[in-house]
């Protein structure tokens, strides 16, 4: 169970980007994040790992509170949030094994890493999560010869590798076409049943979001908004989320399609 009160960000001087959030995500649940450019989405999800530092408030993931850990608990806590992005964050010239593998560096020794000396657990969980997701015939392909969805399931199974106990995703189907966006989404919702593990995702394809999703949290200027199931996202409602946006009209379509 993921639980934030009161969180708050200001970068610098400005205005505050998040305004006292309050979120509760428990096990297994899929919370797409929507909501126009510049609302707060990614500072949201960042703040949570602490890639960004709140101002204030508080952020427990399974009892930890994660805003009070100092820089050492800090990176052995960071472990237990898997994390996805948008850019998939592979290194290239890599295998997709030791891209793999590169989310158990912070459980195994800088030796055995370096050596590709992997433990055989670790080598039998990768092919296991390889194959649940079909890319266990690539394992010692470089990264650079995947195409964008097979790569995308490179960066989910190298989070799912840390053993988090949940998982964020950065805009996980932007750089991808619509089919293995669907696919990917199909694939994060399959693996948050099976692992018991809630998925929190920032999106901005609306109908992916209500189709794949148990909840939405609907952002505007850093507040939450909107936080219902996605049956309850109608056109009302998404027109308070997305008001005096410039692509305001193509979002209402998209949702009503
Ligand atoms: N490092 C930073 N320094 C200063 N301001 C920042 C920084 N990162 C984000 N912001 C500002 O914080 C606000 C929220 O940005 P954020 O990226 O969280 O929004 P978002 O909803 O994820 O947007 P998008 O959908 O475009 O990615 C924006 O006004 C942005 O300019």
């Amino acid at each position: 169970m993921l639980k934030i009160t009161s969180l708050v960000k200001r970068y610098g001087a400005g205005d505050p980007v998040l305004k006292d959030l309050d979120l509760e995500v428990p096990g297994e649940e899929v919370v797409s994040v929507i909501g126009s450019s510049g609302a707060g989405k990614s500072t949201l999800l960042r703040c949570i790992n602490r890639l960004v530092e709140p101002t204030s408030g508080k952020i427990f993931l399974n009892g930890t509170d994660f805003t009070s850990l100092g820089k050492r608990e800090l990176r052995v806590g960071r472990r237990r949030i898997g994390m996805v992005f948008q850019s998939f964050n592979l290194v290239d010239r890599l295998t997709v094994m030791e891209n793999v593998q590169s989310g158990r560096l912070g459980y195994i020794s800088t030796w055995a890493a370096l050596s590709r000396r992997y433990p055989k657990e670790d080598i039998r969980r990768a092919y296991e999560l390889m194959e649940r997701v079909g890319i266990a015939h690539y394992a010692n392909k470089r990264a650079d010869e995947l195409s964008g969805g097979e790569r995308q399931r490179v960066g989910v199974i190298r989070a799912l590798m840390q053993q988090p106990e949940i998982l964020l995703a950065d805009e996980p189907t932007a750089s991808l076409d619509p089919k293995t966006s669907e696919q990917i989404m199909t694939l994060l919702r399959d693996l948050a049943r099976e692992l018991k593990l809630p998925v929190i995702i920032n999106i901005h394809n609306v109908n992916e979001a209500k189709e794949f999703s148990d909840r939405i949290v609907g952002m505007r200027y850093g507040r939450i908004i909107f936080d219902d199931l996605p049956d309850a996202l109608t056109k009302d409602a998404m027109h308070e989320i997305y008001a005096g946006v410039p692509h305001e009209d193509r979002q209402m379509e998209g949702a009503a399609a």
